[in-house]
């Protein structure tokens, strides 16, 4: 059946049309995510949610979305999406990190301009008929220093178009290297001396929980009299209460905000203050940037979805198409090295270490990482993904670990799996051969060739006669088929182990009575997602 995508929020239609394109069943239903109740009614249909800021993907939206496995925001800021409830859930988050940078700088170059001139007071002056020209008195550009809080993508931009508009810029951003200061022509410097040298303001974080109230009332005070403060990012990094205060103080002599604490804002402290120009979100609302986003939005999450390659996800390491098809076996033998261990393991686990031999280690490790632990959380909760089972993995603390080397061995390449708990470390090595099929190589030292089954047993004993004969019987005697058998030891007479792929879960007196001969240490049957 073709994966289905809901388009919630009003993306370019060249977004439907590239789904549709794809094969992708899409419904186009823009003015949805408004409608809180009926999308949480109808989620649970989708595969696919495509957003923009106003589908607010909640925790409790991601929960009753049951088949839904990836959230695409046409768009830079995903303050609106629960992270953490997706990652939970296992649903990838990604975004158009670039796709409207160019035309959000130019929105808040425009802002700052239309501020530093009153140009809307000015043309609604006009409009009515007035010619108050005395009235408008404006500042220059020109020497005045700029202020950028956040020199990521946006805030680069805006730093290019303020220098090229002959301004002194300076940029707040603890991220920023020197050296990509000194590529943009800017001085970096710390917040509060941002705050009492610029002339300007101008806001390109995203809103967390450390940007949010960047301006509170505080740093508001600290600003220069007569600063001039824009605001295209997000609302919460303002405190628009004590903004609006030193707007009538004088403190601050003008605000551009294109975004709000609440949006829609349809009430605000600083709305109808003069020298106050504000626009209804639309940094992103060009053309361009629109048709950018939808493309790419639609494009990645159709790639997702039909390949499973992963590019701009905010919770899971890229994987290109091309990474998806070569990774593929290899995903799959992380992910059952991972059921191995989770299967076996019933107590808490400490640290897992992953070593990368031969060429698997030029590969995507961590999307390797990712199937590796998964398997071993699907164990225990078989709702686990590649994208939920790092971050229960951090929850309960275990603690991770890679390890890479060049060619040891006879094989081109392998994965081994440590993990360990309290009471013992565990550990296997598997392969993908040419055939494209993984295979288990070793078992806590023990070499093996195994063919992985979706039902397997594993025992381990002391290398003695019988074993083979006593598996062998047992299996035959209750009907149950043995499509591949793999025997190893540690030494002659010493501890040895048994893998045997079968056609049927075997029943737990037919385990019974494998346990009953005494001949068996342990005796445990494995299920692998070979699908
Ligand atoms: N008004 C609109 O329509 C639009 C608004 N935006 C907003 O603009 C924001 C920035 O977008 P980009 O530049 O593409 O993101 P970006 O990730 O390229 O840049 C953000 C910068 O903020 C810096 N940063 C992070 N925490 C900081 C802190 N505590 N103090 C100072 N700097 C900090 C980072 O180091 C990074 O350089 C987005 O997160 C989004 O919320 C984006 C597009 C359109
Ligand atoms: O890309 C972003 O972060 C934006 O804020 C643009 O928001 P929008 O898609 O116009 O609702």
């Amino acid at each position: 059946m073709a994966p289905k995508v809901l388009v919630s929020d009003k993306l370019s239609e060249t977004a439907v049309q590239i789904f549709r394109d794809r094969g992708i069943d899409v419904d186009f239903e823009p003015n949805l995510g408004k409608d809180k109740d009926r999308l949480l009614e109808v989620i649970g249909q989708y595969d696919g949610l495509a957003i923009r800021s106003a589908t607010k993907a909640t925790e409790k939206l991601i929960n009753a979305a049951t088949n839904l496995k990836v959230i695409g925001r046409a768009g830079i800021g995903v303050d609106n999406v629960d992270l953490n409830a997706a990652s939970k859930k296992g649903v990838i988050v990604m975004n158009t990190p670039f796709g409207n940078s160019i035309t959000t700088a130019e929105h808040a170059v425009s802002m700052m301009m239309a501020v530093a001139r009153q140009i809307p007071e000015a043309s609604a002056s006009t409009h009515a008929g007035k010619w108050e020209k005395s009235k408008f008195m404006g500042v220059e550009l020109t020497s005045k220093t700029l202020g950028v809080i956040g020199a990521g993508n946006i805030g680069g931009i805006v730093c290019d178009r303020a220098i090229g508009l002959k301004m002194k810029v300076i940029a707040y951003d603890p991220f920023l290297s020197e050296e990509r200061a000194a590529q943009l022509g800017v001085k970096k410097v710390e917040l509060d001396e941002l705050l009492e040298r610029a002339d300007f303001i101008t806001l390109h974080v995203p809103l967390t929980d450390k940007t949010r109230n960047i301006l509170s009332r505080e740093n508001i005070a600290k600003t220069k009299k007569g600063v001039r403060i824009v605001n295209c990012a997000r609302g919460g990094l303002i405190d628009e209460e004590a903004l609006a205060e030193a707007l009538k103080s004088g403190h601050v002599a003008g605000a551009a905000l294109d975004v709000f604490a609440v949006e829609p804002a349809t009430e605000s402290p600083v709305f109808n203050l003069p020298n106050v120009v504000c626009t209804p979100h639309l940094g992103a609302a060009t053309t361009e940037a629109q048709e950018n986003v939808a493309l790419q939005v639609a494009e990645q999450m159709s790639d997702y979805l039909l390949t499973g390659a992963v590019s701009n996800a905010l919770n899971m390491p890229s994987v290109t198409a091309e990474e998806a098809m070569v990774m593929g076996p290899w995903i799959k033998l992380a992910e059952h090295l991972g059921a191995f261990i989770g299967q076996m393991t019933e107590e808490p686990i400490k640290a897992i270490n992953i070593l990368y031999d031969g060429v698997v280690s030029t590969m995507n490790l961590e999307a390797l990482n990712c199937a590796a632990i998964s398997g071993i959380m699907k164990a225990s909760n078989p709702d686990v993904n590649m994208v939920s089972a790092p971050v229960i993995a951090k929850e309960r603390g275990i603690s991770l670990s890679k390890t890479t080397q060049e060619k040891s061995g006879v094989f081109d390449a392998y994965i081994k799996l440590t993990v360990v708990t309290d009471e013992r470390e565990r550990s296997i090595a598997g392969t993908v051969f040419s055939d494209g099929k993984p295979r288990f190589i070793q078992i806590k030292g023990i070499n093996i060739d195994a063919e992985i089954g979706q039902h397997m047993l594993y025992t381990t004993n002391n290398d003695v006669p019988g074993i083979i004969g006593t598996l062998g019987q047992t299996m035959g005697e209750n009907g149950v088929n043995i499509a591949n058998f793999t025997l190893g030891r540690a030494a002659v007479g010493g501890e040895a182990i048994a893998l045997l792929y079968v056609d049927d879960v075997i029943s737990d007196p037919v385990l019974k009575k494998l346990c009953d001969t005494g001949l068996f240490k342990s005796v445990k049957p494995l299920e692998f997602d070979v699908a």
